[in-house]
């Protein structure tokens, strides 16, 4: 699926930063090439895309402050997966972390893309990574561009 607008595709032009957390690695590697799939296949230029890997979800939000007020991207995108333990960690990092990227996008004035995944089980982790729910990098990438180009237009 590739979608062109007026002659174009949608991504043309736009220039992203993507920041992956490394814990669970096995997805979150997934999740990033979903998203860098996304974006190329939409008109991204692979220059245009900058990569930036944390330890794990927690560290995204501070990172993709830093991104976000570089002046030097469109717009952001943040992968992780957060996936439940023995104890309520889970709850602390994956609320952290979802608070954390809303609150940076409000911040910024650009669009933050919440592109991190916080599931009961790795089965469903998988499952979001490029198996049966799909790719939610891809469509992380997707709400990007769609939200850069929408705030152009209003
Ligand atoms: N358990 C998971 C973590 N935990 C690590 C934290 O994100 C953070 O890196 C650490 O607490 C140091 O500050 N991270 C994930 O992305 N996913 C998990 O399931
Ligand atoms: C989301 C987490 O922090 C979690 O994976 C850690 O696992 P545990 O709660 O068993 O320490």
């Amino acid at each position: 699926m590739t979608i062109v607008y007026e002659g174009k595709l949608i991504g043309e032009g736009i220039k992203v930063g993507i920041i992956v957390g490394r814990f669970n690695e096995f997805i979150s590697q997934k999740l990033l090439a979903g998203a860098v799939d996304g974006l190329k296949r939409h008109g991204v230029k692979g220059d245009n895309i900058n990569i930036a890997w944390v330890p794990g979800s927690f560290e995204i939000p501070l990172t993709a402050q830093r991104m976000a007020n570089s002046g030097k991207y469109d717009g952001v995108i943040c992968l992780g997966a957060v996936i439940r333990g023995e104890t309520p960690h889970f709850e602390y990092v994956s609320a952290e972390v979802a608070k954390g990227v809303a609150k940076i996008g409000l911040d910024t004035n650009i669009p933050v893309i919440f592109g991190v995944l916080t599931t009961d089980t790795i089965e469903q982790a998988i499952s979001r990574a490029g198996t049966k729910s799909g790719n939610k990098g891809f469509d992380a990438a997707m709400s990007l561009i769609e939200m850069v180009n929408l705030l152009k237009e209003i």
